[in-house]
């Protein structure tokens, strides 16, 4: 049976970001798609200009529909807007249990217009995360779901484990935000740390990597490929996408969905470099 996914997220009507990323990062990736609407966002590449949550009733029932009929192995959470549908989403969550449930603590988009309430962050940590199988925190999320400052490698790993001790096994801080001259992430499960590194593009068209790496994670889990296979394939996916960018929209543009495609017989060197020690 072919895999069946599902994305809880905003809608970016720019079509870069939210449901449209990981709708565009399912279907490259030959996994069924389906979705479930928090938000409309009236948005482009240039910022966001309107938001409009759905209803908890709406967003519970979009849930129902889908997991009562469709069988979901892997689901991923986005823009969830506030605290209400933060705990709406983990209830729902809590009764489906899917196998893999990966949460991108979407907080703030990359124009800077705030995605998610402040307030919201507590029941993200305690609702949500506990709901969660992998989170994916950039280096600001990664700080305040942490409560600490992100400066040296030490302290990232330190951020991963209390992340970690909040309740979610599998920890994923990326590092689009760094200032590294290369694109390293690093996850921290149980019993393994590593870090997945690729060449960092210069480019301003990274609206909604975070979205498409974990839609594509997301994915890659649904074909039951183990964690490590799983991040260095979305890692090479959100590579190709960025690297063949369109220079669309007159701000921060998209990545090219269908990049893959473009790279076949491309050379990219991913590493996979494990620690010593998880601590
Ligand atoms: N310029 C770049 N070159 C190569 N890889 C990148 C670049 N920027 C981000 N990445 C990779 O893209 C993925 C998403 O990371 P990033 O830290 O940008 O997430 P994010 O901030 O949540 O994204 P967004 O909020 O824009 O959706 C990670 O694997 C990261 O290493
Ligand atoms: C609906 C929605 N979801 C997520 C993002 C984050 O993406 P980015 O940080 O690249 O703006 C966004 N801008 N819009």
């Amino acid at each position: 049976m072919k895999p069946q996914v599902l994305t809880i997220a905003g809608s970016d009507s720019g079509g870069g970001a939210g449901i449209q990323a990981d709708l565009k990062t399912f279907q490259e990736l030959g996994v069924f798609g389906t979705s479930v609407l928090t938000a409309i966002t009236a948005q482009n590449t240039l910022g966001v200009h309107g938001i409009e949550a759905i209803s908890t009733e709406m967003i519970t029932r979009q849930i129902d529909a889908v997991a009562d009929d469709f069988s979901i192995t892997a689901c991923k959470t986005g823009m969830l807007v506030d605290a209400e549908r933060i705990e709406a989403v983990a209830k729902a969550l809590e009764r489906y249990r899917f196998e893999h449930v990966v949460v991108d603590p979407v907080m703030v988009a990359k124009g800077g217009a705030s995605l998610l309430q402040v307030s919201a962050v507590e029941a993200l940590r305690t609702k949500l995360l506990p709901q969660a199988t992998i989170v994916t925190p950039n280096i600001p999320e990664a700080e305040v779901l942490a409560g600490m400052e992100i400066r040296t490698e030490a302290d990232r790993m330190k951020a991963a484990q209390v992340i970690r001790a909040i309740g979610v096994d599998i920890v994923i801080i990326k590092g689009g935000h760094s200032n590294d001259v290369e694109a390293v992430d690093l996850i921290v499960t149980e019993s393994e740390a590593f870090r997945v590194k690729a060449p960092r593009i210069q480019t301003k068209d990274t609206h909604g990597t975070g979205c498409t790496f974990s839609a594509a994670l997301t994915a890659e889990l649904a074909y039951g490929k183990t964690l490590r296979q799983a991040v260095v394939d979305a890692k090479r996916f959100i590579h190709q996408a960025i690297a063949h960018g369109l220079s669309i929209g007159q701000g921060h543009g998209p990545t090219n969905h269908w990049g893959h495609r473009l790279a076949k017989g491309e050379q990219i060197t991913i590493d996979v470099m494990y620690e010593t020690s998880t601590r």
